[in-house]
């Protein structure tokens, strides 16, 4: 297989085109926030959002409907332009679409559509079922081809949904496939039927996937705890290190049961513990979740701020309420402070509870 230089990697693929990112921006992306921009209820509750969520993803795939694709692109550029506060470098508020499959009659007009029209403003796409390196190429260079024509500035930056076995087995070569890759999030329901694993749920766990504890003083039949595992540990680790490895940001995905918002809450923060900056939300109630998990809690950062003031120069060990602190539990420390930091720049609530914690972390209580 033939790679790109590592000088040519950061050219432009298309004359005229903005030269790629050598980083994606650290922007927030708590909760994308899906939405049919072909469904007008939604469509109206949009431009209120703006402001209170940190991504609103124009949806234009799977969940709408077949005889609404066209409306759904041409709704999605309509709110973009009736709205300017949405997207773009300045907004609080990022604008996302998930494009069709490239496979699908859509996908190509629905870029032939966008950039020329709203790609000022348009932050990332999100490419749905992606199997390979090689759809990340073809968006890539289509999207430069787009971008000069239209003139513009600021380069589209690429999502990719894990949805496919072969999509996972290649993991690592998708996120290293273009320096437009920005992340990667699960798509348990795909994944799951093309994996054939017998789940009919969009996301979280199953009460069938389990470990028994073992049969006490050897009777089978007895009094037994289980405890539920979690089906797509497996699939988010992957994400992570991939991810990690190239500098891009693993996201968990849809959790398809609204109205279980507590399973919801534990499947996000599973996600956020193993490394994912973010989630998808589909309802509106689950912006709320995904933004109080995906924000470190005051305690979590008060212990980070200690721990930082208690290592001086970063090196050695010290004690710290009976538990030992080293270079390593500090840089632990320092992700949740940066991350307050980052947070805090674009959420005055936030702020204003890390804000009370004393600089050095003291006056607060042990680590959440
Ligand atoms: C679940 C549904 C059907 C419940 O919709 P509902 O109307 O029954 O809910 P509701 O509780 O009655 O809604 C209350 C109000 O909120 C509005 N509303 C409701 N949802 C939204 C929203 N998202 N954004 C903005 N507004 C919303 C709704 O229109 C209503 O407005 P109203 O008070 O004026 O009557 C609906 O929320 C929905 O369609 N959500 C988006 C679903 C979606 O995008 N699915 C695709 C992503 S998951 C996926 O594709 C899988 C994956 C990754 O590919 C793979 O695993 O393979
Ligand atoms: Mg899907």
């Amino acid at each position: 297989m033939s790679h790109r230089s590592a000088k040519d990697f950061f050219r432009p693929l298309a004359v005229g085109a903005p030269a790629p990112a050598p980083e994606v921006p650290a922007r927030p992306s708590r909760a994308i926030h899906f939405f049919d921009p072909s469904n007008a209820k939604m469509a109206a509750k949009v431009p209120a959002m703006v402001g209170t969520v940190d991504v609103l993803l124009g949806n234009l795939e799977d969940a709408v409907k077949a005889d609404n694709k066209l409306a759904a692109r041409e709704g999605l550029v309509r709110i973009a332009q009736d709205t300017p506060t949405l997207g773009g470098p300045d907004s609080p508020t990022q604008l996302w679409t998930r494009i069709n499959a490239l496979d699908s009659p859509w996908a190509l007009d629905d870029l032939l559509t966008l950039v020329p029209a709203i790609g000022d403003r348009l932050d990332v796409v999100m490419v749905p079922k992606v199997q390979g390196a090689e759809d990340i190429h073809y968006v890539d260079r289509l999207l430069a081809q787009l971008e000069a024509k239209a003139g513009l500035t600021r380069p589209i930056l690429v999502h990719a949904i894990l949805e496919t076995a072969r999509g996972v087995a290649n993991v690592e070569e998708i996120c290293g496939a273009s320096p437009r890759m920005q992340g990667l999030s699960l798509g348990p329901a795909d994944l799951a039927a093309d994996r054939r694993m017998k789940t009919t749920r969009v996301g979280g766990g199953h009460p069938g996937y389990l470990v028994r504890q073992d049969p006490v003083g050897g009777n089978v039949t007895g009094e037994r705890s289980i405890f539920q595992q979690d089906l797509w540990h497996y699939t988010i680790a992957r994400m992570v290190d991939a991810c990690a490895t190239h500098g891009i940001y693993p996201y968990y995905g849809p959790f398809g049961d609204i109205a279980d918002v507590v399973a919801c809450e534990d499947q996000f923060r599973n996600a956020f513990l193993l490394g994912c900056v973010g989630t998808w939300s589909l309802h509106p109630q689950q912006i709320a979740i995904a933004n109080r998990v995906f924000s470190p809690s005051v305690e979590d950062v008060a212990h980070a701020r200690r721990v930082v003031a208690a290592m001086g120069d970063g090196t050695g060990a010290v004690m710290l309420d009976g538990k030992m602190e080293d270079d390593a539990s500090l840089k632990q420390c320092l992700v949740m402070v940066e991350l307050a930091e980052q947070l805090a720049a674009i959420d005055p609530d936030l702020k204003a509870l890390y804000d009370a914690i004393p600089a050095d972390g003291s006056e607060t209580g042990q680590e959440a």
